[in-house]
């Protein structure tokens, strides 16, 4: 490459996550009543002379007079010091052995400390500048050889200009003597590096900041180890996600910022804008037309287990895929309806309300055991089928209505026909899903066919209840008691008020949507759904994807891959791997999935080509989306 820059690393702080002087000190002081004390010093000295407050120079002579360093104290750091490289830089390895001949390593720190990091990113001895340690007979160090610029004030920029680089040369560090390099004008570009240390007066007099090595690699035009720096991915995340969540996906890498609540269309669309990720749970709508207005938008994940508050539709027609988290609190909502079953049967919510205005009422009238009564399950899924293994388990028995086809499990016998379900059962629980299709499936002509004073319980979504109706039915006596978790209308926060005509009934028990609301299901949830995100981010994985074809894929290794989401249409495999020949890429392997909606196609294609060939693939009719990962 022609104008491929010569890059001078600083070592302290920059490839090193340590400071020299300081790791020594606690080397050579372990054990020593002053230890404490001169560390800091050496800490504040270092600090001085990085924010350019004293000479460099000064400040490595003060340091070194305040250790009884030997040889061997240096030796036990060099024996370390592997261990101690920079988190971005051990990932990018590869980019230091691929342009060792341009890296030249610069720093006022010890030879024998910075030679095997050299050796590890592969950067020839000659190119290492650095001081020189003076050892007596004895081998203790009595200072550092006086001749070398580098144990001086300006040294580095002196160095640097003595040694004649090819331009552009770009410095890197984090200190004041690095930034001296390009003030000096002895570099074009002066990076901050601030991975480590962040010093505002060398942010100030930077050309730019640098908070990680793939940061650097990305506005140099390297290839790095990330196709692209993860610190740039921004994710939003509301409605409280738990921090399980927060914490994996910022280990990886990615920007995090979360919400409490969640936020209306006008509100999503504002804050929407430049976010890679979306995470919402049940409250959020995510629009075809945020999904317009959604700029950079890669991946939704619900937390929860309902998808319909997404336009699933719209998101794949984006090229956006969407997530959830369809086990992680099943059990919470099953532990739940059977609890409120219980409740309704005794009464207890109403004499629990009694005995809080002073009033004792016992009484066995109208309260029954669960043992021998008849549970009517609508919707026989993951929720669904596993309230009928525990109904069972306490003595109940169990009819179940679904549209699909599904295994009975246990000694639950399935009906063919709702109003069959409804004619048997002592309690109705509905389990069906979010579709469109399942609004107010429950209204006056259900509850006349129920027997009189069942109970009904709606752990499922709030749309599909006649809530007027069951206002009524209640009002009128034909429903003896019902709980209800999921409203047609619900409060955004916890601050918002919440009305419904279901309020103030007799043995109604309102709970606030808490049916997944556990600790352990939003931890189950946080830790699942951002799997799932950086599954999809890190390898192109769309493994429980719901809207987009679901293909499982290994990391990516020697290669790149190019991920291809398009509309299944004909002639785009064709067109696309047209462009693949034209763009001179070599395929390693492939992979299409398709659904009647969308094709994703994965190429994993060898390293050495023109980033610019892609181009064409992102010209292929009927792209939606086109993403390099490595
Ligand atoms: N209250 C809460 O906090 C909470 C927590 C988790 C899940 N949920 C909700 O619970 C519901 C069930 O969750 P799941 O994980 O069991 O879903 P699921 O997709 O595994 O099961 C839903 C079942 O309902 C059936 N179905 C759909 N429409 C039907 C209809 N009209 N009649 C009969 N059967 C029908 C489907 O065929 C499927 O078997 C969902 O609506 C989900 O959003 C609520
Ligand atoms: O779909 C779900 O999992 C439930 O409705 C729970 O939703 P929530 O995460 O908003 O409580």
């Amino acid at each position: 490459m022609t104008d491929a820059p010569t890059f001078i690393f600083d070592f302290d702080s920059t490839l090193v996550r340590i400071e020299t002087l300081e790791a020594l000190a606690d080397i050579a002081l372990a054990g020593r009543p002053e230890a404490e004390a001169t560390r800091a010093e050496i800490a504040r000295l270092t600090d001085a002379a990085m924010n350019g407050q004293i000479g460099f120079g000064e400040a490595l002579r003060r340091r070194l007079a305040l250790l009884p360093l030997t040889h061997e104290h240096v030796q036990t750091l060099a024996d370390r010091i592997l261990d101690e490289g920079t988190p971005s830089v051990r990932r990018n390895l590869r980019f230091f052995q691929d342009n060792a001949e341009r890296i030249v390593i610069l720093s006022g720190g010890f030879r024998e400390i910075i030679a095997p990091i050299a050796e590890r990113l592969g950067v020839r001895a000659d190119r290492v500048l650095c001081n020189d340690l003076v050892y007596d007979d004895e081998g203790r160090v009595i200072g550092v050889d006086d001749a070398n610029p580098l144990s001086h004030a300006d040294g580095k920029p002196q160095v640097i200009q003595s040694l004649g680089l090819g331009r552009p040369v770009v410095m890197v560090g984090d200190g004041w003597n690095d930034a001296e390099v390009k003030l000096a004008g002895a570099a074009d570009r002066f990076y901050a590096y601030t991975e480590i240390v962040r010093r505002e007066r060398v942010v100030q007099v930077a050309d730019a900041e640098a908070p990680s090595m793939d940061e650097l690699l990305h506005a140099e035009g390297m290839i790095g180890r990330w196709s692209f720096p993860r610190s740039r991915i921004r994710m939003l995340l509301l409605e409280n996600i738990h921090p399980a969540a927060v914490q994996r996906l910022e280990e990886e890498g990615y920007s995090v910022q979360s919400m409490k609540g969640a936020l209306d269309e006008d509100d999503l669309i504002a804050a929407i804008k430049g976010v890679h990720v979306l995470g919402i749970r049940s409250k959020t709508t995510v629009s075809a037309r945020v999904l317009e207005q959604a700029d950079r938008l890669m991946a939704i994940a619900a937390f929860c287990i309902g998808t319909n508050q997404i336009d699933l539709d719209a998101a794949a027609d984006h090229g956006v895929a969407v997530f959830n988290a369809p086990y992680s609190n099943t059990r919470s909502v099953v532990e739940l309806a059977i609890g409120l079953t219980i409740t309704l049967m005794r009464d207890v919510a109403d004499k629990s309300a009694a005995m809080h205005l002073g009033r004792w009422n016992k009484s066995a009238d109208g309260s029954r055991e669960l043992r021998g009564k008849t549970l009517g399950i609508v919707g026989y899924g993951a929720i669904g089928s596993q309230l009928s293994v525990l109904a069972e388990a306490l003595g109940m028995r169990v009819l179940f209505y679904d549209l699909a086809e599904r295994l009975a499990l246990g000694n639950a016998r399935r009906v063919r026909r709702l109003d069959e379900l409804l004619a048997e059962a002592d309690v109705v629980s509905l389990h069906v899903d979010g579709r469109k299709e399942n609004t107010n499936i429950f209204g006056a002509a259900q509850f006349a066919q129920m027997k009189p004073g069942a109970l009904l319980l709606n752990l499922s979504r709030g749309h599909v209840v006649d809530v007027g109706a069951l206002a009524q039915a209640m009002g009128s006596g034909r429903i003896g008691g019902a709980a209800v978790d999921v409203f047609p209308e619900e409060p955004r926060t916890n601050a918002d008020p919440f009305d419904s005509p279901l309020r103030g009934l007799k043995n109604m028990i309102l709970t606030p949507h808490i049916g997944g609301s556990t600790e352990e299901a939003q931890e189950a949830i946080g830790e699942f759904a951002a799997e799932r995100l950086l599954g999809y981010l890190n390898r192109g994985d769309t493994t429980f994807c719901v809207n987009l074809p679901n293909v499982q894929l290994a990391e990516v290794s020697g290669g790149h891959r190019i991920l291809h989401i398009h509309r299944n249409q004909p002639g785009v495999m064709a067109g696309l791997n047209r462009a693949i020949a034209e763009a001179g890429l070599n395929i390693l392997g492939q992979h299409l999935k398709t659904d009647e909606r969308s094709g994703y196609v994965i190429t994993d294609v060898d390293r050495n080509y023109d980033p610019k060939g892609l181009d064409r693939l992102r010209e292929v009719p009927g792209t939606l989306r086109l993403r390099t990962l490595y």
